[in-house]
């Protein structure tokens, strides 16, 4: 396999670089309250480690505070010991990446012109394409998977080859941070399973910081090294998924019965019933009947 440009040999490698948010207070201009009120999060360097929470638990409010695309009302975010508030824009762009859930497709974009304007933070305005750009981009569209799509416009795409070419363009940025709010939405099983394996790789072969929202807890559990569980904009844990990963936990923040047992070294979830309601109308006779247990594979 070639060797990526910021691949870093077993002399000098590293152990990723550090990213911590310190006392963080991060709401909205309409809302009176902030959603995320003075928690820190520290993000253990060269690992990925899922944000987890049910919806509307400030998981995204929290990666978009972190990204600074939302200002923090206090606190601090700090990239390698450096408060983000104190870099430029292109220097933040340098060194921390964000896949945010709101993408608008350019129009009369390529594919292609899109993962190139991932490589905006390493250029002049009025400098041509690198080799190194050109590196760059060929690696994010082979790690992508959607080298195939390159000469395809985005508006013909469907919303997982979007997804992934949106994956495609914040690889091509090569920063040592990486964000990702809910990387596998729109995409099928075998789509999800290839973005966890880049996710993977970044870790293991480039020691990138991985910080990203996973709706599926099962998901996060399987491939995160560190989680965060949030519940109405508090941590209510945090640590490596066989520890923090209980039934208490499914319970107490995500409302539901489960089981939880240890499988390939991560835990493995059997979601059972909501413990809020758990009763359906029978549609034959109108009586409540407990729920059946949901498909028992996921969470
Ligand atoms: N633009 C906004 N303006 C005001 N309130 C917002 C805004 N975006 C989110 N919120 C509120 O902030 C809280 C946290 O939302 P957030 O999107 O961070 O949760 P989440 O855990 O990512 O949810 P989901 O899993 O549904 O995506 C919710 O109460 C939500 O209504």
């Amino acid at each position: 396999m070639r060797e990526h440009p910021t691949a870093r040999t077993a002399t000098d490698r590293t152990r990723g670089t550090s990213f911590d948010g310190n006392e963080l207070v991060i709401g909205y201009p309409s809302t009176d309250e902030p959603v995320i009120d003075d928690e820190s999060v520290a993000v253990p360097p060269g690992e990925v480690t899922a944000l987890v929470g049910p919806n509307g638990s400030g998981k995204s409010t929290l990666l978009k505070g972190l990204a600074t695309q939302l200002d923090i009302d206090a606190g601090t975010v700090l990239l390698d010991g450096q408060d983000v508030a104190e870099m430029g824009t292109k220097q933040l762009a340098q060194n921390l990446g964000l896949l945010s859930q709101e993408n608008i497709v350019p129009n009369g974009f390529t594919v292609e012109d899109l993962v190139y304007h991932g490589r905006y933070p390493h250029r002049g305005f009025f400098e041509s394409v690198t080799d190194e750009d050109e590196t760059a981009v060929e690696d994010a569209l082979s790690l992508a998977g959607v080298t195939h799509l390159r000469d395809r416009d985005l508006g013909s795409l469907s919303g997982g080859q979007k997804q992934l070419v949106w994956i495609a363009m914040v690889l091509a940025q090569e920063t040592n941070v990486l964000l990702l709010d809910e990387p596998t939405t729109f995409l099928d099983l075998q789509h999800q399973l290839r973005v966890m394996e880049v996710v993977e790789t970044l870790r293991s072969e480039r020691d990138i910081t991985v910080v990203l929202v996973l709706h599926d807890i099962s998901q996060a559990a399987r491939h995160a090294d560190h989680m965060v569980a949030l519940r109405d904009g508090s941590i209510f844990a945090r640590g490596p998924p066989g520890e923090i990963v209980t039934e208490d936990l499914l319970a107490e923040v995500f409302q539901i019965e489960a089981t939880v047992s240890c499988a390939n070294g991560s835990p493995q979830i059997t979601p059972l019933r909501p413990i809020d309601g758990g009763m359906a109308t029978d549609p034959d006779d109108g009586t409540e009947r407990e729920e059946p247990p949901a498909d028992a594979s996921t969470a």
